[in-house]
């Protein structure tokens, strides 16, 4: 099999671990999905009567088939794939806005909204590991390294992870052994440890998905 993008198949192809280009966004794009999110947290938070249900739901519904055509594959999509825009462009990620990052250490400041709610005042648990499998990610395939995949991503909750406020987040490369690579990370709410996880990323052989 050649690496050729297939929309049919669902555009899985065997070398996408080489690099290739990045898709180039539209003017206001990450506006958009700013848009998006802020639409995430008041859908979440609202009590609307039937009357405004079914306008939204039209509403979105327009939208929705607006989109469809525009489409494409995996391959070509922007959300996600906008590395310098915080959160990738992908309204599932809960933000971290990147304050510093070299090969081995990522700092950045984020802050889980109404759509991330747990309960009581507090981000749900699985959006936690959430943002730090993708920053431990992130920092995992920095450095022209070959792309890894997590394999395991063990997180401790210290303490309640409060939504609407600026929470500091550290990442850190522990070692690498081979196609293994340790990473651990914390997430503060000023001086009180949220929690703190480690994760195990195994770099890919050629050809696995
Ligand atoms: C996705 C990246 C995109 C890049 C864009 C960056 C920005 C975006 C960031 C987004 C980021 C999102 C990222 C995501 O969310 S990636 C999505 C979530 N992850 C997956 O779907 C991964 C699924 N699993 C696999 O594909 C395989 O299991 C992998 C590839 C991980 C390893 O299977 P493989 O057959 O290749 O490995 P091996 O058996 O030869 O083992 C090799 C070594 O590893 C050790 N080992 C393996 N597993 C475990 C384990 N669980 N605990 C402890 N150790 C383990 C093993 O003992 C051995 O060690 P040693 O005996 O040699 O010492």
């Amino acid at each position: 099999m050649d690496g050729t993008v297939s929309a049919r198949s669902g555009g899985r192809r065997p070398n996408w671990w080489k690099p290739r280009e990045r898709p180039v966004p539209p003017a206001g794009y990450p506006e958009m999905i700013e848009a998006m999110r802020l639409l995430q947290d008041r859908i979440t938070a609202a009590v609307p009567d039937a009357a405004m249900v079914a306008e939204v739901t039209r509403g979105l519904t327009a939208i929705a088939d607006r989109l469809e055509p525009t489409a494409r594959d995996e391959w070509s999509q922007l959300a996600g794939s906008l590395r310098e825009v915080p959160g990738r462009g992908s309204a599932l990620l809960p933000v971290v806005e990147i304050l510093s990052e070299n090969e081995t250490t990522l700092r950045g400041r984020v802050r889980f909204s109404r759509f991330h709610l747990g309960g009581n005042g507090a981000a749900h648990g699985g959006t936690i590991p959430l943002m730090f499998d993708d920053i431990l990610g992130r920092l995992a395939n920095s450095g022209g390294r070959p792309v890894a995949r997590t394999a395991y991503l063990h997180v401790n909750y210290r303490s309640i992870t409060p939504i609407d406020r600026d929470l500091r987040v550290e990442i850190r490369f522990d070692r690498e052994e081979g196609r293994k690579r340790l990473l651990r990370g914390e997430l503060r709410d000023g001086d009180v440890l949220c929690a703190d996880c480690e994760g195990l990323f195994v770099e890919l052989r050629p050809g696995q998905p």
